[in-house]
């Protein structure tokens, strides 16, 4: 009787374990699907928002026809050219310069290198009285205070570093309106911080000579942004002191509720608000499989940027963690590339060195962690490599984005390998939606038929746009069979079924394994057998785990947390055969891969004369301190000048413009006239071509060698989470 009592309990206290295990489960579930709730919930009202917004433009309404002639245009048109040196408007500048001329309170959503400063410096020049810039870096400012002076423009900062010489100067200016001050930057505590400063401002404005305050990387206002900074929060005060001086609010990218927080927090509801488009068409996308061995990683990009880019033009490498940036930037020397490294374990001031350095172009390469973020002003970065994944789009976006700012052709290289996801998932899983965002860089990742570009739409919610084959799986057709692949799907799913029975867990490596172990047991009893490879195996279960039918669980140890593969909530269809798992077997992927570093980019030739303009933009640049090669002359001059080569001041003028060609003129006429002359003695007109000058990588010969089919799993029924 006892017996069967104890029997008894053991069971239904087995049965309790059991219904609990699903609870627990279920209320996981629950959770992700409130969190999916609330991001499709803010996605729609989203998307509504900008139909109505559509809808309200479609409207004739004559005032806000920005794109009409206004009184300013010639004057502006002088500006932009003569001092800025700018031949022609980008999309949405003139109608953002003339909302803000017009006194309204602007948003603008413009991309990285889209030209939002512009938009606010030329309304500053055009105005008679001061424009305030709040700007949330120190060396943002010094770089943009440093350009507005080099085209004669008087612009001042006051941050820590201002000298109390300077300081006395700007109070004057801003008391009295004694001394030329037109664009004055500030750091958002400045505001928050120094009554005597707005008191100061307060005078400014009172005398009528506060004309506009702008607000550059206004995204950092909202918490809901990827750079918040509590600062950012006090900047209300603006309008509330100052309601008749217009704010103009720039960020690269803004998702709708971002948009929503920072209109309420300037206190700017009526603002008029101009979105471009998030599209990049000059980057081109590539994502490259990664070796598991660290030493081929290095060698495979190492060759890429010699065989790529052998006039060392400057590159970014983002890495995972300050030690993987310290060692990877050591390797790339050891390798012949001029690279050091960046992340927040370094002081300031070497952390400093190393950006001036690079801005200078005295070094090619900065390998960094995501530290190096905003405030990387320079233009002409010409190739940004992910040694691993991004926590999420929205980081990969802004960090790939820092390559050519200057709309110029340049790549976007990402090296993937699944083993790199756990890494990630083990360090944003407490993250607010950090899973669901990381899985989605994933996709990106797993990708190889998919337009790159199109998962950018996707994420910031913008109508697909045509890619023009800028991106490795436009570019080239690859081609993709399908296996399918629910066969071994079921079999990790059953064995980690068998693990769970034991109160055990396993990593998605001893998953592999022990997946290895299975098969071999199979084909030994002729039962069945599988061609997947390790890297294969882990790609499945990646994308296992993206589907839903398994999932990621995490464990804190006192030095790290570590991440384990369990089953998840669809893990069932699979089982009871409701749910099949595809493979995409991609075949032709190591050829086209030879391809891409010459697609991608779509370098063209440099001639002699552009090399020499570029050492000449150097020698300026150092001869006049602080100012950068690329505040001397753009990209894009150099290019229009190799081409016109103007024969005196006035072609000059008409090509960059009144102030420079004041001047730098007389420079830039010798280097081309001597260009022009040595080119007649020696009869050579040849222009050489950057692709030829060094050996092409090898990399091409490697994947050769090891040339096998590549996977993609796709799982068929419809996915709850995409
Ligand atoms: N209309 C134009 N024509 C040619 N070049 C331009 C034009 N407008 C801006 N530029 C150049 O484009 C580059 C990027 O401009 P800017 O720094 O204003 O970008 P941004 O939109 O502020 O980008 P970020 O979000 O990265 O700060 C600069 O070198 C700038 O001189
Ligand atoms: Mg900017």
């Amino acid at each position: 009787m006892e017996g069967d009592l104890e029997e008894e309990l053991l069971l239904v206290e087995t049965e309790l374990h059991d219904v609990q295990d699903q609870i627990k489960e279920l209320l996981e579930h629950q959770e992700r699907l409130q969190e999916r709730k609330s991001h499709l919930r803010s996605l729609l009202d989203g998307l509504k928002e900008s139909e109505s917004h559509r809808e309200e433009n479609a409207a004739p309404v004559a005032a806000e026809d920005w794109s009409r002639s206004f009184e300013w245009d010639s004057r502006a048109d002088d500006i932009r050219f003569n001092v800025f040196g700018i031949s022609s408007y980008r999309a949405n500048q003139r109608e953002i310069i003339n909302a803000v001329m017009s006194g309204r309170d602007v948003l603008v959503i413009m991309a990285a290198g889209g030209g939002k400063s512009l938009c606010y410096q030329l309304p500053a020049v055009l105005h008679d009285g001061i424009t305030l810039v709040v700007s949330p870096l120190l060396s943002l400012i010094q770089d943009q205070v440093m350009g507005l002076k080099a085209l004669g423009i008087p612009a001042h900062m006051l941050t820590s570093t201002t000298s109390k010489e300077d300081e006395k100067f700007i109070y004057k200016a801003l008391d009295k309106g004694e001394g030329t001050l037109k664009i004055l930057y500030v750091t958002p505590e400045k505001i928050s911080k120094s009554k005597r400063f707005v008191s100061k401002l307060e005078k400014c404005n009172h005398g009528g000579r506060l004309s506009l305050v702008a607000i550059d990387e206004a995204h950092c206002c909202s918490q809901w942004g990827h750079d918040f900074r509590p600062d950012y929060k006090n900047l209300g005060i603006l309008k509330i002191q100052f309601p008749n001086v217009p704010i103009v609010a720039l960020t690269a990218t803004a998702t709708y509720k971002v948009q929503m927080d920072l209109m309420e927090m300037l206190h700017i509801p009526k603002c008029v608000k101009f979105v471009s488009t998030v599209n990049r068409p000059n980057l081109f996308y590539k994502v490259h499989d990664k070796s598991s061995v660290g030493k081929n990683v290095v060698d495979e990009i190492a060759d890429y940027i010699k065989g790529s880019y052998p006039n060392k033009e400057s590159g970014i490498v983002y890495c995972f963690s300050r030690k993987e940036c310290e060692q990877i930037a050591k390797d790339l020397r050891d390798r012949g590339i001029s690279a050091d490294f960046y992340h927040a374990d370094m002081d300031v001031i070497s952390r400093e060195n190393v950006h001036l350095h690079w801005s200078k172009s005295k070094l090619q390469v900065i390998v960094g962690t995501v530290a190096f973020g905003m405030g990387i002003n320079k233009p002409d970065v010409r190739f940004v490599i992910h040694h691993s994944l991004s926590k999420s789009m929205e980081t990969y976006y802004q960090e790939s984005g820092r390559a050519g700012r200057d709309g110029l052709p340049s790549e976007c290289v990402l090296y993937y390998r699944p083993g790199d996801v756990a890494r990630q998932s083990s360090m944003v899983f407490y993250e607010n939606c950090g899973l669901q965002n990381l899985y989605d860089m994933v996709r990106y990742c797993q990708s190889k038929k998919i337009c790159r570009r199109s998962a950018f739409f996707h994420h910031f919610n913008e109508t697909a746009q045509d890619c023009n084959g800028m991106c490795d799986n436009c570019a080239y057709g690859s081609e993709i069979k399908e296996i399918d692949c629910s066969h071994e799907a079921t079999i990790i799913v059953s064995l980690l079924q068998q693990i769970k029975e034991i109160d055990q867990k396993a990593t998605i490596l001893q998953l592999v394994d022990r997946f290895k172990s299975k098969i071999k047991e199979l084909v030994r009893s002729k039962e069945s057998a599988s061609d997947l490879k390790k890297e294969d195996i882990e790609q499945l279960i990646i994308q296992l785990i993206v589907d839903r039918i398994l999932k990621e669980e995490f464990q804190h140890t006192a030095y790290s947390t570590n991440a384990y593969v369990t089953l998840g909530p669809l893990s069932k269809q699979v089982l009871d055969g409701k749910r099949k798992v595809k493979l995409e077997i991609c075949t032709n992927r190591q050829v086209s891969s030879k391809n891409s570093t010459d697609k991608g980019s779509k370098r063209k030739r440099v001639s002699g004369l552009e090399k020499k303009l570029d050492e000449l933009r150097t020698e300026i640049s150092s001869q006049h301190g602080g100012i950068f090669p690329h505040s001397v002359l753009s990209s894009e001059q150099i290019s229009m000048l190799s081409t016109q080569r103007p024969t005196s001041l006035d072609e000059l003028e008409k090509l960059i413009g009144k102030m420079k060609t004041e001047k730098y003129g007389a420079q830039i006429i010798q280097v081309i006239q001597e260009h022009v002359s040595s080119e007649s003695s020696d009869g050579d007109h040849e222009e050489f071509d950057l692709n030829k000058e060094v050996k092409r990588p090898t990399k091409e010969m490697v994947y050769e060698e090891e040339e096998r089919p590549r996977w993609e799993i796709r799982v068929e029924s419809p996915r709850i989470d995409s």
